[in-house]
C-alpha cells in the first residue's frame, strides 16, 4: 500500500516540477494540469506540506483558468477553478455550512481591479462603488456558530459546502469569545467568518521549537495556522497562541424568528437586506467589533470608486513589514449588503468581493553550488548560488547559509530545490530544502577543512557554530579587515571604500592598515579612472581620518565582539589608548555593558605583540591616539556615573550629537533598556524600549526638554 501511494506521490511530484517549467500549457495537457493542482491542493490543505510556492500554485492555476476561459466547453463541474480548493481531512467530523464558505476571486494589479469595478458597475447601473477595505489576513478561515450569545460550533472552510467540526480546538483561541452579547441586537443565532492566523512572533517562536526538535520548519505563519488548528490535542493548539480576525456575518436568526441569509446560495434570487439589522459590510465589522470581536477596525477603510482604493492598497502594502501579522493583499467589498445580493456569487467566489495581491515573497529555485567566503574575523561562511528568481521586487542568485549546523537543519544538498523567503528589506533567507525534488545523485555540501584563500587549517572553537582562518595574514582577512577600517561607520574614509581597497591590494599598493596612511599617489595617478581631483579627494579624507575621535578608531580595529557601543565605552575609559594595555579583565568588566566575553577579547587584543606593534606604527603616522572627550580634559564630569539612552525621534537635537553631550559630560551610553540605564530620554513614536524601561522602576523616563535642562543646570 505505502509503496503504491508513493509511486503515485512521485508521478505527481515529476509531473508538477514538469509543469512548471512550460509558460505555455498546452490545451492536450489541461487534464493533468488539473491533477496537478488537485494534488497540490491536498498537500496544502489537508497534509499542511506544501511542495511549491503559492505563487507557482497560482502561476499554474492562472493557466488552467486561461485555458478553461478559451475552452468554455471543456469546464468541468470538479475542475479546481469551479470550486473552493480546500479538502477535508478523515480527523474531525464532517458539517455542512448554513451558507456555503467560497473563496475570492485574485487581482494582482490596478489594471485587474479596473476591470473588476467596471464589471461591478454594470452589474449594479451605478456610476461610482462605495468599496469597503480591509487587509487579506494570512491564515486558516473559520465559520463559528454562536446561539443565544453562546459559541456552539466552529468549522474550517472544507470544501466550501461541508467543512470539518474543529469546535474544541477553536475554543483555545483567545480573541474568539466564548459567549458574545449578540441578543442585545436581538440576534438569537448568528453565523460568522474570520480568519485564524498565527502572528509573526508566535510562528518564529514555533519554527524555532520545530528545529529544537529536528522538525522541519513550516513554509509560512499561514501553515502553521492551519497546522495548528486541526491539532488532535487541544491542550496543543492552546500553546499556539492563535488568534482571529473575524470579518463576516453570512447567517443570523432574530428572536422573532425573522431569518436573514447575508449571502444568499449561489445562483439563487436575490433577497433584499432592505428590512435586516445589517445594511453595510462596515456596519458589520462594528456590530462584531462591539460584540468584542476582534474586526478589522483601524485596519479598515471605506472609500468611493476605484481610483481611491488603488492608492489605497498601494499605501497599505508599505505597511506590511510593520503588522505584527502576515497579510498577502488587501480584500475589497462593494459596503452595501444590499448590492452584495444583487451581484451574487459564482461557484468559486462572491463577485462583490476582490482580493488584490501584494508581491510575492517567496519563491522556490535550485541550489546550484556553495561558495566559501572569508571575513575579516576568520570566519569562513558558506554561500548558497542559486538559480536567480525575481522575489519581493528583486533578483536573488546568492543567499548566506550561516554555517555547517545550518546546512544540516535546513538538510540542504547541491542541486536541491529550495523555498526562499524576502520580506521587505529583510536579507532573503532559505525556508526549506524539498527532499522529494532532490535528484537521485544530490552531493553533500562539504565544508572545507582549509581555508579557501590561504589554505591553512580551519578551527572552530567549542561552542561555536563557525569554523574559522586563524592565520591573521590572510589575504582574504587581511582585505576585509582594511575594508571595515575605512568604513563609515568606522574611520569613515570617504571615497576610499571597499572597491578601491580590493584593487590598491591586487596591485601591491596596500597590503595592511598602515599602508593606508602611506599610499603611494604616484602609483595611483597612473591608474585609469584616478584624475587629479579624485586622489585629492582620497589624500585629503585620509589626511582629515587621522584625526577621528577614539572610539572610531578603536571600533575600526575591527576587535572581536566590540561594536559602535562598546567601542565609545571603552574610549571613555581612557585619556589615551595605550592605557588599554593595563587593564585586567576585571578592570574590563567594571564598564558598563562588557560582559566576560567582551573583556576577555579586548585584553586579548590589547596583550598581542602585532596588535601592539601596528598600535604603534599608526600612532607613528600621526593618527590621534588620545581620547579628547575625556572627561579629565573637558573638566566636566557632572553626568559621571549615569548612564543614557534615547529612543525615538528627537526634536531639537540631533541624536549623535545628543549621545556626544552625554559623553562630553563623563555620562555613559548603554545600547539597550536594563536595570543598569538610569536614564532613558525619549523623543516622539518611542516604541519598545520605553514600554520595556516603563516596567523597571528605577529608569529615569525623561523628556528632550528634560534632557537639555539637565545639562543646562550643570
Ligand atoms: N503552494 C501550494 O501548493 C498551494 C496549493 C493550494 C493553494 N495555495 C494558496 O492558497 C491560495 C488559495 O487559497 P484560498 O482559496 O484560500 O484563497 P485565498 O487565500 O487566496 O483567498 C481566500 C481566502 O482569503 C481569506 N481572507 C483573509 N482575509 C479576508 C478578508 N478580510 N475577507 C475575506 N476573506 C479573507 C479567507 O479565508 C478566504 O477564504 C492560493 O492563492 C495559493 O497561493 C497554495
Ligand atoms: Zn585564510
Amino acid at each position: 500500500m505505502a509503496h503504491s501511494a508513493d509511486k503515485a506521490a512521485e508521478i505527481n511530484i515529476a509531473a508538477t516540477t514538469a509543469l512548471l517549467k512550460v509558460k505555455n500549457i498546452p490545451f492536450e495537457d489541461i487534464e493533468r494540469l488539473r491533477d496537478v493542482l488537485r494534488y497540490n491542493e491536498y498537500r496544502y490543505y489537508i497534509l499542511n506540506d506544501p511542495l511549491i510556492a503559492d505563487a507557482e500554485y497560482d502561476g499554474l492555476y492562472k493557466q488552467l483558468q486561461h485555458l478553461e476561459a478559451e475552452n468554455p466547453g471543456s469546464i468541468t463541474p470538479d475542475s479546481p477553478t469551479q470550486r473552493v480548493g480546500q479538502g477535508l481531512s478523515k480527523d474531525f467530523p464532517t458539517v455542512q455550512h448554513l451558507v456555503p464558505m467560497l473563496s475570492l476571486e485574485n487581482s494582482y494589479n490596478a489594471d485587474d481591479l479596473v476591470d473588476w469595478d467596471r464589471k461591478a458597475r454594470e452589474l449594479t447601473g451605478l456610476e461610482i462603488m462605495t468599496y469597503c477595505i480591509e487587509p487579506k489576513f494570512d491564515g486558516a478561515s473559520i465559520s463559528l456558530i454562536y446561539e443565544n450569545d453562546l459559541l456552539v460550533r466552529g468549522v474550517t472552510r472544507g470544501d466550501g459546502v461541508e467543512g470539518e467540526d474543529i469546535t474544541t480546538n477553536i475554543r483555545q483561541v483567545r480573541s474568539i469569545p466564548l459567549r458574545a452579547p449578540f441578543s442585545q441586537y436581538g440576534i438569537q443565532q448568528i453565523e460568522i467568518r474570520g480568519e485564524i492566523i498565527m502572528s509573526k512572533a508566535a510562528f518564529q517562536k514555533y519554527n524555532d521549537q520545530q528545529a529544537e526538535q529536528g522538525l522541519a520548519a513550516l513554509a509560512n505563519p499561514r501553515n502553521a495556522a492551519s497546522g495548528s488548528l486541526r491539532m488532535k490535542d487541544p491542550r496543543e493548539v492552546a500553546k499556539r497562541n492563535l488568534e482571529a480576525f473575524l470579518y463576516h456575518v453570512s447567517f443570523y436568526t432574530m428572536t422573532d424568528g425573522r431569518q436573514f441569509a447575508v449571502d444568499g446560495q449561489p445562483g439563487e434570487e436575490p433577497v433584499h437586506n432592505k428590512q435586516h439589522l445589517l445594511d453595510t459590510h462596515s456596519g458589520t465589522l462594528q456590530l462584531l467589533w462591539n460584540c468584542g470581536f476582534r474586526s478589522p477596525q483601524k485596519e479598515r477603510q471605506v472609500v468611493k470608486g476605484i481610483d481611491e482604493v488603488i492608492k489605497h492598497v498601494h499605501d497599505f502594502e508599505e505597511l506590511r513589514d510593520t503588522l505584527p501579522y502576515e497579510i498577502d493583499g488587501m480584500v475589497i467589498k462593494v459596503n452595501d449588503l444590499a448590492l452584495q445580493d444583487d451581484m451574487g456569487m459564482t461557484t468559486h467566489h462572491p463577485r462583490w468581493a476582490m482580493a488584490f495581491k501584494f508581491k510575492a515573497r517567496q519563491a522556490t529555485t535550485v541550489l546550484r553550488s556553495v561558495e566559501f567566503q572569508v571575513g575579516r574575523t576568520g570566519a569562513v561562511t558558506p554561500v548558497a548560488k542559486l538559480d536567480p528568481v525575481f522575489i519581493g521586487g528583486v533578483t536573488v542568485s546568492s543567499i548566506s547559509i550561516h554555517n555547517e549546523e545550518y546546512i544540516k537543519e535546513k538538510d540542504l544538498h547541491l542541486g536541491d530545490t529550495v523555498l526562499i523567503e524576502r520580506a521587505g528589506d529583510v536579507i532573503p533567507q532559505i525556508v526549506k530544502s524539498f527532499p522529494e525534488l532532490r535528484p537521485a545523485h544530490a552531493h553533500n555540501i562539504h565544508f572545507p577543512k582549509n581555508c579557501p584563500v590561504c589554505n591553512s587549517e580551519l578551527f572552530k572553537e567549542a561552542e561555536e557554530a563557525v569554523w574559522r582562518c586563524i592565520n591573521l595574514e590572510c589575504p582574504a582577512q587581511v582585505v576585509e579587515r582594511m575594508i571595515h577600517f575605512v568604513s563609515k561607520d568606522a574611520m569613515d574614509i570617504k571615497s576610499f571604500g571597499e572597491a578601491n581597497v580590493r584593487k590598491f591590494y591586487e596591485l601591491g599598493l596596500l597590503k595592511d592598515i598602515p599602508g593606508i596612511y602611506t599610499l603611494d599617489f604616484d602609483a595611483i595617478s597612473k591608474l585609469e579612472g584616478f584624475g587629479k581631483k579624485s586622489i585629492d579627494n582620497l589624500r585629503s579624507a585620509i589626511e582629515a581620518s587621522k584625526q577621528q575621535p577614539l572610539h572610531r578608531l578603536i571600533y575600526a580595529l575591527g576587535i572581536r565582539f566590540v561594536g559602535e557601543t562598546t567601542a565609545k565605552t571603552v574610549a571613555n575609559a581612557v585619556h589615551e589608548l595605550f592605557e588599554l594595555e593595563n587593564k585586567t579583565e576585571e578592570d574590563l568588566q567594571q564598564l558598563e555593558d562588557i560582559g566576560v566575553k567582551v573583556a576577555q577579547s579586548i585584553y586579548k587584543f590589547f596583550h598581542n605583540e602585532q596588535n601592539i606593534h601596528l598600535l604603534k606604527q599608526l600612532e607613528a603616522l600621526g593618527l590621534q591616539l588620545k581620547n579628547q572627550k575625556s572627561t579629565a580634559q573637558t573638566g566636566k564630569d557632572t553626568l559621571h556615573g549615569q548612564t543614557f539612552l534615547f529612543t525615538g525621534t528627537l526634536a531639537q537635537l540631533k541624536r549623535s550629537d545628543a549621545e556626544a553631550m552625554v559623553e562630553a559630560n563623563g555620562g555613559k551610553l548603554v545600547s539597550g533598556v536594563s536595570s543598569k540605564l538610569n536614564f532613558l530620554v525619549v523623543g516622539e513614536d518611542a516604541g519598545s524600549k520605553l514600554e520595556k524601561a516603563k516596567k523597571i522602576n528605577t529608569i529615569k523616563i525623561i523628556t528632550e526638554q528634560q534632557f537639555i535642562d539637565i545639562l543646562a543646570q550643570q
